[in-house]
This record gives C-alpha cells, sequence and structure tokens, in this order.
C-alpha cells in the first residue's frame, strides 16, 4: 500500500455542487494542484497555507478515519482536492471503498488522467474558464473524456463550468458545444472565498444565481443546460469541511 497526501476528511454532508447536488456524502480532499486557480475557494490545498494540514495517509487510514467521524451513516464518498487526478496510487483506495460498496464521486479539472478514473460512480470534471488564469490544454480534455465515453465506463459523467463574467460564459459555451453528448452544468463564482459575512456573501451570490439564470433562459443556444448555485455557500458560506 502506499501513501496519499490529505487535507481534510469530513462529513457527511451534501455536495453542494452539480450532477449530484443534494447527495449525502462524506468528503476526502487530497493536497496538492496542477493548477493555480485565480478564485480558487480551496487553495490551501496547493499554496502552501494549509501545509500543516497534510497527512500521508494509507487507504485504510482513510478508510478509518471516514468510519470514525461517518459511522454507519453514509454510503457515498467524494473526492475532491486539489486535483486528486494528479494521484496514481488513489486506485488502492478506490478499490477499497468500492469492496465497501460505497458510491465514489470525483471532482476534478480533467487535466490529468489516472486508470482508477474508470471506477468512480460520479465523475465531476470542470474545466477552467479565462477569468482562472489557467489555459485548457484541450488535448488532454479530449483524451480524458474519449476514455469516460467509452463503454467500459460504467460511471455517470458530467462537465461543470464556474461561470465569473461574459468571458467565461462563452467558454463554458464552447465547452458545451465541443461535447454536446455529456450533461452540462454551469455553476455561479463565488468571487468572495474569504469573507466571514454569510449573509452578506449569501445574498450576493443569490443574485449572481439569479443574473445567471435569466441569461441562460434568453440564450436560444442553450437548451440542454442545469444552472445551480454552490448550494454549500448559500448555506455555510465560506465554512471549511461541510
Ligand atoms: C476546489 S475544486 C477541486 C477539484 C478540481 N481541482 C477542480 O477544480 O475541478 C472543486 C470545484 O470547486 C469549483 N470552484 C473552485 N473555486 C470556486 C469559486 N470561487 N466559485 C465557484 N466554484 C469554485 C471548481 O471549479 C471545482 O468545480
Ligand atoms: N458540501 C460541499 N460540496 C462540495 N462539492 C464540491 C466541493 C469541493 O470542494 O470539491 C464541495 C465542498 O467542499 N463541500
Ligand atoms: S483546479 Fe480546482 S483545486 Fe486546482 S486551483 Fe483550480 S479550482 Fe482550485
Ligand atoms: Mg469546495
Amino acid at each position: 500500500m502506499s501513501k496519499i497526501p490529505v487535507m481534510e476528511v469530513f462529513g457527511p454532508t451534501i455536495q453542494g455542487e452539480g450532477m449530484v447536488v443534494g447527495q449525502k456524502t462524506m468528503f476526502v480532499r487530497t493536497a496538492g494542484c496542477d493548477y493555480s486557480c485565480s478564485w480558487c475557494d480551496s487553495s490551501f490545498t496547493w499554496d502552501g497555507t494549509g501545509k500543516h494540514l497534510i497527512t500521508q495517509m494509507e487507504p485504510d487510514e482513510i478508510w478509518a478515519k471516514l468510519k470514525e467521524i461517518g459511522g454507519e451513516g453514509f454510503s457515498f464518498v467524494t473526492i475532491s482536492g486539489g486535483n486528486p487526478g494528479l494521484l496514481k496510487n488513489l486506485n488502492e483506495f478506490v478499490m477499497l471503498l468500492k469492496e465497501n460498496q460505497i458510491k465514489i464521486g470525483l471532482e476534478t479539472q480533467g487535466s490529468k488522467w489516472q486508470e482508477w478514473m474508470m471506477e468512480i460512480d460520479e465523475l465531476t470534471i470542470s474545466p477552467k474558464p479565462p477569468s482562472s488564469n489557467m489555459i485548457t490544454n484541450f488535448y488532454s480534455l479530449d483524451d480524458v473524456i474519449t476514455k469516460l465515453s467509452s463503454p467500459e465506463f460504467e460511471g455517470n459523467i458530467s462537465l461543470k463550468v464556474v461561470v465569473f463574467n461574459q468571458e467565461d460564459y462563452e467558454y463554458a459555451k464552447r465547452i458545451h458545444q465541443r461535447y454536446p453528448h455529456i450533461p452540462f452544468f454551469m455553476q455561479v463564482g463565488n468571487d468572495d472565498t474569504a469573507t466571514e459575512d454569510n449573509s452578506m456573501l449569501i445574498s450576493h451570490l443569490l443574485t449572481k444565481y439569479e443574473e445567471l439564470i435569466e441569461h441562460v433562459m434568453k440564450d436560444n443556444e442553450l437548451k440542454d443546460v442545469k444552472v445551480l448555485p454552490q448550494l454549500h455557500a448559500l448555506i455555510w458560506g465560506n465554512k471549511r469541511g461541510v
């Protein structure tokens, strides 16, 4: 067995984003990312500020931690980061979850492929729009999506693009047009990931959500799209570990 850099293990909570929004789930957040998005709400996983929180854990140690805090009350685990797609050795942890009849969700930006992704039940790929300052490598993204579109992949995939401005909106549309058969989600960007003033943040995010909905509803080129906020941000604001 080999060790995995774990940033935090938490839950049960609801999946606040995307294709399985509302799902009761535990979270395992891995450390490290190949991106550095300008607005990353989990930048402590890669910018050094959370260095003291990183624990190198064996798969059975992560499982023990999940059972310690989640008890008998969960059947779904979401792996996020950072980018869990950087970790080749996550396969052992993924297989351990499957042996225990746990459904698995994954959050990744689609920049890296790993064979264990074939075992994921609900896989969200979140390519990054211009406001992130990241450049999408479409060779890598095409490759990941091609692999997940093969009949051997038995899970569900979705694309989820965070939108902060008009340029991001146009990028999101291009993503949807490039992969029209993949369920497509637009997510409201949180542009104040530091504030502790929840009531101010929540009303601001709800306004942003309404604006994004209005934009999409008027757009005849976007038909088969789901528009969502980060539900957890509307409940808990920027609180960590929820
Ligand atoms: C923190 S990332 C970790 C997984 C992976 N690195 C990724 O980006 O997909 C999890 C999700 O949060 C989204 N996200 C990050 N910062 C955000 C923000 N400020 N507002 C809205 N969504 C954000 C990302 O786009 C991604 O879909
Ligand atoms: N409740 C909740 N839902 C989430 N969906 C994606 C998250 C993430 O940070 O990847 C996240 C998170 O951190 N919390
Ligand atoms: S890819 Fe995900 S974890 Fe990495 S910097 Fe961007 S939002 Fe944050
Ligand atoms: Mg998050």
